[in-house]
C-alpha cells in the first residue's frame, strides 16, 4: 500500500500536496560510536550532496563511498554467516570397516577437531598408545569411572568394556572444536537415545561383506573364535544403517575418499540453517 503511494508520487508531475521538508527516513545527526565508514570519509563530508559517480569510470572505493552515502549507512565486513555450533560427530561401523583409519586420516586433514579418546578395559594392541588410541584401564578403574558418572556412555564390547568420558567432551566443545565419538554400533544405538538428533551419525560401511571379511583377516589381530562372531555380528549391525544420518563407504584402498566425504558432511552440517544444538 505505501510501496503503490510512494510510486503514485515519484511518477506524478503534480504533486497533490507540498511535500514535507525533510526525508521521511531522516539519517541521524551522528553514528554511534565504532561505526566507520568503508572508505577513510568523514561522515561530515559524506552529508554534503555529491553526485552519483559514473558506473564505468569511478574507482570501486568511490562507488562503494557513493553507495554507502546515498543508503546512509556503512558497508559491515562482519561475516553474515552465523557462527556455526560445535559438532558432535558419532562415527561407527562393524568391526574392522576401517573406523580407526578413517578418523585418524579426518585428524591429519582437519582442524578445530577433537577425537574423544574411549576408555577401554580391553588389552593394548601393538602399536596403540595409551591416551591416544584408548585410555586402557583395568576393569576395576572402568567400573568406578561408570559408578562416579564419568561416563556419557559404556558398553561391554566383545567382553571388554568401552567408554566415553563426558569431562573431554565438555572441554573441547567449550573451546569451540567439533568432537568425534568412535563407537561401535550399540554404542551407537545407546549415544542416539542419549543425544537424539544433536549428534550427526555417520556409518561406515565396506563395499561388500567379503571386503570387510578380507580386511579383518589381513589386520591379524583376532583369533578364529573372534574372527567368526565379529563377521555374524556385522551381518545383523549393516541392517541397522536406517537409524543414522550419513552412510559413507570406506572401499578397499580408498580410504582418502571415504575421509574427504566425511569432510564434507561436516562442511554440509556447518551451512546448516538450523544448527544442531548437543547439550552434554
Ligand atoms: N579403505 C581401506 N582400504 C584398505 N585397508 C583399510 C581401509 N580402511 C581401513 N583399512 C585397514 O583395515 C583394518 C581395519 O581397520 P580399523 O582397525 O581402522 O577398523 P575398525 O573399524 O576401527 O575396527 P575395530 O572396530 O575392530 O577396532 C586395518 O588394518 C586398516 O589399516
Amino acid at each position: 500500500m505505501f510501496r503503490r503511494f510512494s510510486t503514485a508520487l515519484f511518477h506524478s508531475k503534480q504533486l497533490p500536496f507540498p511535500l514535507p521538508p525533510k526525508p521521511i527516513f531522516a539519517a541521524p545527526q551522528t553514528l554511534p560510536k565504532g561505526l566507520f565508514f568503508t572508505s577513510a570519509i568523514k561522515m561530515a563530508d559524506t552529508q554534503k550532496s555529491h553526485p552519483f559517480p559514473s558506473l564505468e569510470q569511478a574507482s570501486k572505493p568511490e562507488l562503494l563511498r557513493a553507495l554507502e552515502s546515498s543508503l546512509r549507512t556503512s558497508f559491515s565486513s562482519d561475516s553474515i554467516r552465523p557462527t556455526p555450533n560445535p559438532l558432535i560427530l558419532v562415527i561407527s561401523g562393524p568391526s574392522g570397516v576401517g573406523k580407526d583409519a578413517v578418523i585418524k586420516r579426518l585428524r591429519e586433514v582437519r582442524e578445530n577437531l577433537h577425537f574423544v579418546v574411549t576408555a577401554t578395559s580391553r588389552a593394548m594392541r601393538p602399536g596403540e598408545v595409551d591416551g591416544k588410541d584408548y585410555f586402557f584401564v583395568s576393569k576395576e578403574e572402568f567400573l568406578s569411572m561408570v559408578e562416579k558418572d564419568e561416563l556419557l556412555e559404556y558398553a561391554m564390547v566383545y567382553g571388554d568394556y568401552k567408554g566415553i568420558p563426558k569431562k573431554q567432551i565438555r572441554e573441547f566443545m567449550g573451546k569451540g572444536c567439533d568432537v568425534v565419538l568412535r563407537v561401535d554400533i550399540q554404542g551407537a544405538e545407546t549415544l542416539r537415545r542419549i543425544l537424539g538428533d544433536s549428534g550427526v551419525f555417520i556409518f561406515l560401511v565396506a563395499e561388500s561383506e567379503l571386503a570387510l571379511v578380507e580386511r579383518l583377516v589381513e589386520r591379524k589381530t583376532e583369533s578364529k573364535e573372534e574372527l567368526l562372531v565379529r563377521i555374524s555380528t556385522a551381518r545383523e549391525e549393516v541392517k541397522l544403517v536406517k537409524r543414522f544420518d550419513y552412510v559413507v563407504v570406506n572401499a578397499q584402498g580408498k580410504l582418502e575418499e571415504a575421509v574427504d566425504l566425511v569432510g564434507s558432511i561436516i562442511d554440509a552440517e556447518k551451512a546448516k540453517v538450523r544448527q544442531r544444538r548437543p547439550l552434554i
